[in-house]
């Protein structure tokens, strides 16, 4: 086994007790040190048998599965499982126990003293963007879903494994929600680089979040096994052509974060200048509203000639509502906030909602036809694809 590897299942089979076929045959998969592998495939083919037989909460009937070089059949199970950060649906928190010690839990069974957990919760807590003076005393039914999952992914953070098994984490919350976990998930892994496999159902989910995605047959048997570029462009068959669906195309812009593509710039006008000073630049200028900003340089508000009345004092409040959407977020995420709150752009926000930049139609149409142009070269070998390449600027108009 090579360094990079982190995870290696060799021939592994699965046959639940009292049934004559395997639940899952014979597959082999490597997965490498940092990424997060994504294991898609329709209902019942197997992706949890295949993925809890890695922390041994099934147990393989047959093969061998390594992790950092050790093979885990020879390993003590709850050892495993305390190396292995495991995160399911709705987070999976224990009921009766407070926030704080469900985050605690690994680290209170491997003998951690009580002020070093203290210290650990209120770092993750902080890590997952939960107030920990807040939070930390809280039972799970006294938090949103999204909440308790962000606890979850916390506890299964506690004791820093190199290796974390998600299953559906993201399922049960609303799509909303969703895109933001799935984001700020994103953000959390940049930093901290573990070795992930991922079980969804939701094929734009595993685009988003997938540096591999492995597309599972009947008995987890492996269709294709490939980067979400590859898989959109070059599907291996028709079942795996008919499982990523219609709108390929579309779905590629689930691979493009906004951050990677050149933005348009809006006017900015801070809301304390007056109406005139609005008219005066709207003037001198091609575009036909001017974006308000607070001192921090977040985004309130556009502001056009025709909410200027004659006996307007100043800018607060008027104007219309902007659409923001993190620089993180994907092209897809883009368009839909576009679409769903019919505003011709989206204005471009970083982690603590200062501007950044505006993207609007002509910027997203041009990325898709450069990505096209991609796929079409690399169908011709001409070119490895550069899915970075910058879109060029567009002028921010509401
Ligand atoms: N404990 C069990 N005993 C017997 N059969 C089982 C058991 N658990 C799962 N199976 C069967 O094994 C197969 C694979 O199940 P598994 O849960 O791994 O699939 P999956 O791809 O994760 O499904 P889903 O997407 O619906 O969650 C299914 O046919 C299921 O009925």
């Amino acid at each position: 086994m090579t360094d990079d590897v982190m995870i290696s299942l060799e021939n592994v089979s699965k046959t639940y007790r009292g049934q004559k076929a395997p639940a899952v045959e014979n597959v082999s998969m490597t997965i490498h040190r940092g990424e997060i592998v994504v294991l898609v495939g329709p209902s019942g083919c197997g992706k949890t048998t295949t993925m809890k037989m890695i922390n041994r909460l099934i147990e393989p009937s047959g093969g061998r599965i390594l992790v950092d070089g050790e093979d885990v059949t020879a390993l003590d199970g709850t050892q495993l499982r305390r190396r292995i950060g495991y995160v399911i649906q709705q987070g999976g928190l224990f009921p009766h126990m407070s926030v704080a010690t469900n985050i605690g839990l690994v680290p209170k069974m491997l003998g951690w003293k009580r002020g070093r957990i203290e210290e650990r919760v209120d770092e993750l807590l902080h890590l997952v963007g939960l107030e920990p003076g807040q939070y930390r005393d809280r039972l799970p039914r006294q938090l949103s879903g999204g909440q308790q999952q962000r606890v979850g992914v916390a506890r299964a953070l506690a004791a820093d494994p190199p290796v974390m098994l998600m299953d559906e984490p993201f399922g049960a919350t609303d799509p909303l929600t969703r895109d933001r976990l799935q984001n700020e998930f994103l953000r959390l892994q940049e930093k901290l680089q573990k070795t992930i496999v991922f079980v969804t159902h939701d094929f734009d989910e595993a685009i988003k979040m997938g540096t591999r995605i492995a597309v599972l047959g009947e008995r987890s048997r492996i269709r294709q096994f490939d980067t979400p570029e590859q898989l959109l462009a070059a599907p291996a068959d028709e079942t795996v052509g008919q499982f990523i669906g219609a709108g390929a195309a579309l779905k590629r812009l689930n691979l493009r974060r906004i951050d990677s593509v050149e933005c348009g710039d809006a006017e900015l006008m801070g809301v304390e200048e007056s109406p005139t000073a609005v008219l005066r630049r709207l003037d001198s200028c091609d575009a036909d509203a001017v974006l308000t900003v607070d001192g921090q340089r977040r985004p309130l508000r556009w502001v056009g000639v025709r909410d200027l009345g004659p006996d307007q004092a100043d800018l607060r409040g008027i104007g219309l509502p902007v659409t923001v959407v993190e620089s993180r977020a994907t092209l897809h995420d883009a368009l839909d906030q576009m679409l769903t709150s019919n505003c011709g752009s989206v204005v471009v926000v970083d982690d603590d909602g200062r501007y950044c930049g505006v993207v609007n139609i002509e910027c997203l149409m041009r990325a898709i036809s450069e990505m096209r142009e991609a796929a079409r070269e690399r169908d011709r070998g001409v070119i490895e694809a550069s899915p970075g390449t910058p879109a060029q600027a567009v002028r921010g108009r509401r």
